[in-house]
Formats: structure tokens, C-alpha cells, sequence
């Protein structure tokens, strides 16, 4: 068996390199950029006024009762052509382009407008309401690097750039295998022995979560050729999951059955709980990830292996344990938990108490998995512990 950083590491060394893809700007949303965003112009392009007013000179509107006279407009998209000279205003408008010669806005509120003249009502003391060229970015700036996930800010800023369409890595494609001879696909009548086969479904979700392309094979029976027959359709697959048959019983064939077909193996067994019979290997470009058939034990470990695998990184956060929690066995555990800010805003988690990895309702309340290092000893409430987000985190 090797350990969870161990695997990690085989994992990094081993993962999928996307080509790059162009998509429009408005198909970008989640993907991850393979060229960094550089700002094709400057914006603010001009120097534009904040506020409806009048662009002024400020030294004409520092004492109450100044008279000017209002020699043109300047609302947004239409510059005033000429230039505010002493005594004069340009009546400009949000957006507008600041007008040469004028230092400042006066906004309509603060004077009183007859005919083409304005009486100032509030003295200003300072130039004010003018965004100047160039305040938010330069052109040539590089406002978004390569790597980055593209969320909402990004894509704002994006288009602001000046960018229809963006340099993004291509998905990665993902056949999930589930066997068993007693699966029974979701909203089927269930016989007797049989279950539900609800681990795809989880799979495909995370997968999508996680910015990849999930598609679900045709279920195998136990048997090497059922196996083989489901995974001759996933030929276009970057990364292929087999789940269950990992582990060692007379009916658990997947590694036997991808062995034949002539995968490499690169780890199999890992020091963690659940998922110990994880394993991992290569079928020429393609990455096989093996995970177990317990539900719980498939989640967790799609989480610690599968996302790092699609190249998404999971932090790791500090929480304060609420519920003191016994002694660790020889594996690095993973606990289902529940993690929230408390009133102070310190995130604080508790481990749910049901853990057998064949259950799935706990997913229902988790948000967190909790993270105790081989052989820890008990710890107390009030200690620090590590946890990985899977969930929002509620405040209570
Ligand atoms: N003698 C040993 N037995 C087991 C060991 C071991 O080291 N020695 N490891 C145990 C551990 S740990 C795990 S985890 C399980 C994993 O086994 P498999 O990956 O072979 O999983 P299966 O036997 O196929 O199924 C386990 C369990 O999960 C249910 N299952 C399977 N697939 C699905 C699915 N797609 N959706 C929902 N539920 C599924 C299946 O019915 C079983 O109940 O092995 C231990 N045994
Ligand atoms: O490692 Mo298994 O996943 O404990 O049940």
C-alpha cells in the first residue's frame, strides 16, 4: 500500500495534457485558460465623468453665486469637440468624455441652470467625478493568467479587454464503468439482491463540477468479458473510471479485465480509509482510476484522486473540531463532517457520526471531509483539524 501524498504525486506526474480550444466568450464560463488575457485597450479609453453635472474648470466653481456660461454637451459616446475655457461649462452626462480644458464635474444638484447659464449653489473645494483614462488597465496589461478558472470576474474583465473569444484547454472526456451483477440502473424495479447503481450518477456530477465531460458506459456484469465489451465504447475517453470489483473477492474482475486489455498499472492499494482499493494506470494515452464499489469510498476518493486528476486543486483548511474524536487506525481517514462559521467567523467542523463506507445519506448533510493522519491519537474539542470543502459551508 502507499500513502495518500504518495498517490498524489503519481497522480501529478502522470496527468492528461488538454490541448488548447478557442470558445466565444460567452461558452467560457468554468473552462480553464490556456493563453493569459492581455487587454487589447485601455479603459476607461478616456477620462469620463461619474456623475450628470457640468464639466468645469474647478477654480470657476470654488465660491457660491460663480456664474458660467454652458457652451456645448458631452453625453456618453459623443465627445464635446472644443475646449472649456475660463467662466465656461459643458453640460456632461454619465460616461460622458471630460472635455479638454475642464478639471473637474460639478454635479446638478450643487448649481442652477437658466437658459445657458449655471449658477453655482454649493462651492466645491476639490476636483472631483472624473475616472481618468487608463485607471482600471493599459492596453498590453496582462490581466488574467494561463491557468486561471474562468468564473464571472474574469469573464467581465475579459470582455472589457476587448476579447470575443478566449484560449481555453479542452475538456477532458470521462467514461465511467460501473460493474456488478447486482446493479440495477436508477428508477428500475429492483429484484432481490439487487441494488441501485447510484455511483455513476454521483461520478458524472462531480466530473462536470470539476470541469470535465462524464459519460456514463453501458454497466458491466462480473465477468472480464462484460468489462471489456462496455469499454470497447469508450475509446474517445481521456480518463476512464472503473468502479467496483477493486478489491479482492472471487467476483471482483475490473483489474483483470483492464490488465488484459493492456493497462500499465501505476499504484494499486492506498493507505486510506475509505477507498483503500483504489488503484491507477495507463491504457496507452488513456489514465485509468479504479475506485471502490462502496459509495462513500467511490465520492471521497473521485474527490482525492479523480478532481487532481482533471487538474483541479482542493485546498486544504484549518477547522476547529467541535466533537472530540477517537484515535486513528493505520490509514489516512477521510470523515465525512459537517462545517460551518460560528459567530465569531471561525470555521468550526464536527464528523458525522454513521461512517461505514457503504452509506450514502450522509452526503446529504456533508460539506467536508475531515482529515486524520495514520495512527493519530484522539483529539479533543477545540483542537485544529484539517478539512477539504466538498459542500458550501453554512453560517450558524
Ligand atoms: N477480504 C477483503 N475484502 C475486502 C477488502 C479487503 O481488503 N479484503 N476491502 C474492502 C474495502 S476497503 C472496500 S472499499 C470494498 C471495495 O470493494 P470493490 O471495489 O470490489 O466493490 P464491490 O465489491 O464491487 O462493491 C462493494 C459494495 O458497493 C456496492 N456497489 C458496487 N458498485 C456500486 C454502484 N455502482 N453503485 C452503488 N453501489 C455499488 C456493492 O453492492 C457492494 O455492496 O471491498 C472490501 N472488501
Ligand atoms: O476502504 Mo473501504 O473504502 O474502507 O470501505
Amino acid at each position: 500500500m502507499i500513502s495518500v501524498s504518495q498517490a498524489l504525486a503519481y497522480i501529478n506526474d502522470n496527468r492528461i495534457e488538454q490541448p488548447s480550444e478557442t470558445v466565444s466568450l460567452n461558452a467560457a464560463l468554468g473552462r480553464v485558460l490556456s493563453k493569459p488575457v492581455t487587454a487589447t485597450l485601455t479603459q476607461p479609453p478616456l477620462s469620463a465623468s461619474a456623475m450628470d453635472g457640468y464639466a468645469v474648470k474647478l477654480d470657476d466653481v470654488k465660491t457660491a453665486g460663480a456664474t458660467l456660461t454652458v457652451i456645448g454637451e458631452a453625453p456618453a459616446g459623443s465627445p464635446f469637440k472644443g475646449a472649456v475655457s475660463t467662466g465656461q461649462a459643458v453640460r456632461i452626462f454619465t460616461g460622458g468624455a471630460v472635455p479638454n480644458g475642464a478639471n473637474t464635474v460639478i454635479i446638478q444638484e450643487n448649481v442652477t441652470r437658466n437658459g445657458d447659464t449655471i449658477t453655482v449653489n454649493e462651492p466645491q473645494d476639490a476636483a472631483r467625478h472624473i475616472r481618468h483614462a487608463g485607471i482600471d488597465f493599459l492596453k498590453g496589461d496582462q490581466l488574467i493568467a494561463a491557468g486561471t478558472r474562468l468564473g464571472p470576474s474574469e469573464l467581465l474583465v475579459a470582455a472589457a479587454a476587448g476579447h470575443g473569444t478566449l484560449s481555453v484547454k479542452r475538456r477532458l472526456n470521462v467514461a465511467i464503468l460501473s460493474n456488478g451483477n447486482e446493479l440495477v440502473t436508477p428508477g428500475e424495479p429492483v429484484g432481490t439482491g439487487q441494488i441501485v447503481n447510484a455511483n455513476p450518477t454521483a461520478l458524472a456530477a462531480l466530473i462536470a463540477q470539476w470541469g470535465g465531460v462524464p459519460h456514463i458506459l453501458p454497466t458491466a456484469r462480473d465477468s472480464v468479458d462484460s468489462i471489456l465489451k462496455s469499454l470497447s465504447a469508450a475509446s474517445d475517453a481521456d480518463i476512464i473510471v472503473p468502479v467496483g470489483g477493486a478489491s479482492v473477492g472471487d467476483h471482483d474482475h475490473m483489474r483483470g479485465a483492464f490488465t488484459h486489455a493492456g493497462l500499465s498499472m501505476i499504484f494499486e492499494k492506498v493507505a486510506v480509509r475509505p477507498g483503500k482499493p483504489t488503484w491507477f494506470g495507463a491504457l496507452s494515452r488513456q489514465r485509468v482510476l479504479g475506485l471502490p464499489g462502496n459509495p462513500a469510498s467511490a465520492v471521497v476518493c473521485a474527490h482525492l484522486f479523480l478532481k487532481p486528476l482533471l487538474g483541479v486543486h482542493t485546498p486544504i483548511l484549518t477547522a476547529r473540531l467541535d466533537t472530540p474524536l477517537g484515535s486513528n487506525g493505520p490509514r489516512e481517514s477521510y470523515l465525512r463532517a459537517v462545517a460551518s462559521f460560528n459567530n465569531s467567523g471561525q470555521l468550526c467542523v464536527s464528523a458525522l457520526p454513521a461512517q461505514d463506507s457503504g452509506l450514502m445519506s450522509p452526503f446529504l448533510k456533508a460539506n467536508a471531509l475531515l482529515r486524520l493522519s495514520p495512527g493519530q491519537s484522539a483529539q479533543k474539542a477545540g483542537e485544529s483539524v484539517e478539512i477539504i470543502q466538498i459542500g458550501d459551508f453554512a453560517a450558524v
